[in-house]
């Protein structure tokens, strides 16, 4: 077993390919998370997450490339690398039979280092639900059931695939609560997600996945960096209105009823806008300006490749795809 020092990372992925067949869903991805990082996986539908992801958690082996979780090679040291990890997947396999607490119990007996059942469900707020059969559980219920028997033994590296698909608002927010609280105890987190929300409230740093590839990587405000500011108006627009792209330096997207202009600064771009205005007698009616977000990234993403990209991508939180 090979010791990790302090200083190695958490997990190290260098030119990580997987096939299926003669389908390459993992196209040489390299990146390594930092012990106590909160790593966010992105990506379009079929862009690979849950394969790297299940590279990762020792499913499959890498068809070429070399993957490292806590220090060992995950494939070949599977049951090691499993005692120190936690792993939340798109589907829980539970006894649909059992009640709640009879399932924690069940996964508490052949986990070493448990929890207590009561400090397992309080954790989730499912203590009301201690009684009640998985199979009555509501989805968002049964994700959080999920969640509470991947965190079981206090792992030190926990995978969570898309962990609060199907939650309510309010229940997606205290298991953000959770994880935050988890990291801040230093557990090194890596997430996948379709909620862009959700990546930029928790992600210390985020890889957006496109086919197979890594399309973008840094912080959030790294990957934002450049991208500019956007100033939308409604349409359809004034007569005077058609000025604008020159005035603006843009020719603007039109999306959700609006004329959308990226500039490089707002503050700049709205002084001119509104002396332009002023001078006119122009009135800027329904005017918003906001800064650039990690769906814009995911918009110009389906602009290259609109197949790959669900058509959902309107308001945050925004599920960007379906689950398999
Ligand atoms: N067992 C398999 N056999 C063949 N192809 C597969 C298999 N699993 C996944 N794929 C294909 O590999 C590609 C990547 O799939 P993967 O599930 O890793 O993507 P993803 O980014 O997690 O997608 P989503 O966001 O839709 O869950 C897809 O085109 C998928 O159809």
């Amino acid at each position: 077993m090979t010791p990790l020092s302090e200083n190695s990372p958490a997990v190290e992925v260098v030119d990580l390919r997987r096939s299926y067949g003669d389908y390459e869903a993992v196209r040489g991805i390299s990146f390594s998370i930092a012990r106590g990082e909160l790593f966010a996986l992105l990506g379009t539908n079929g862009a690979g997450k849950t394969t790297t992801l299940e590279v990762l958690e020792g499913y499959h082996p890498p068809t070429s490339g070399r993957v490292r979780v806590l220090g060992l090679d995950p494939f070949t040291a599977g049951p090691q690398v499993r005692r120190r990890t936690g792993t939340m997947l798109q589907e829980g396999g539970f006894f649909k039979e059992l009640t709640v607490k009879e399932t924690v119990d069940c996964w508490r007996a052949f986990t070493s280092g448990a929890r207590p059942t009561a400090e397992v469900l309080a954790r989730v707020a499912l203590e009301p639900k201690a009684g009640t059969r998985v199979s009555q559980l509501s989805g968002g219920e049964r994700r959080r059931l999920d969640l509470a028997l991947a965190v079981l033994n206090d792992p030190e590296l926990l995978f969570l695939d898309e962990p609060t698909t199907g939650m309510d608002p309010e229940a997606r927010r205290s298991t953000w609560h959770l994880v935050e609280e988890l990291r801040a105890a230093g557990t090194t987190v890596v997430l996948t997600t379709h909620y862009l929300e959700e990546a930029q409230q928790l992600a210390d740093r985020v890889a957006i996945m496109d086919r197979g590839t890594i399309a973008a990587a840094g912080t959030v405000a790294e990957v934002l960096s450049g991208r500019g500011d956007l100033i939308s108006l409604p349409l359809p627009p004034g007569r005077e209105l058609a000025a604008l792209p020159e005035l603006l330096g843009a020719a603007p997207s039109l999306t959700g009823g609006r004329a959308v202009y990226r500039v490089p600064r707002s503050a700049p771009a709205l002084a001119a806008l509104h002396a332009w205005a002023a001078d006119r007698g122009v009135e800027l009616d329904g005017l918003e300006v906001r800064t650039g977000s990690l769906e814009d990234v995911f918009l110009d993403l389906a602009a290259a490749s609109p197949a790959a990209v669900s058509s959902t991508a309107v308001s945050s939180p925004v599920p960007l795809g379906a689950s398999r």
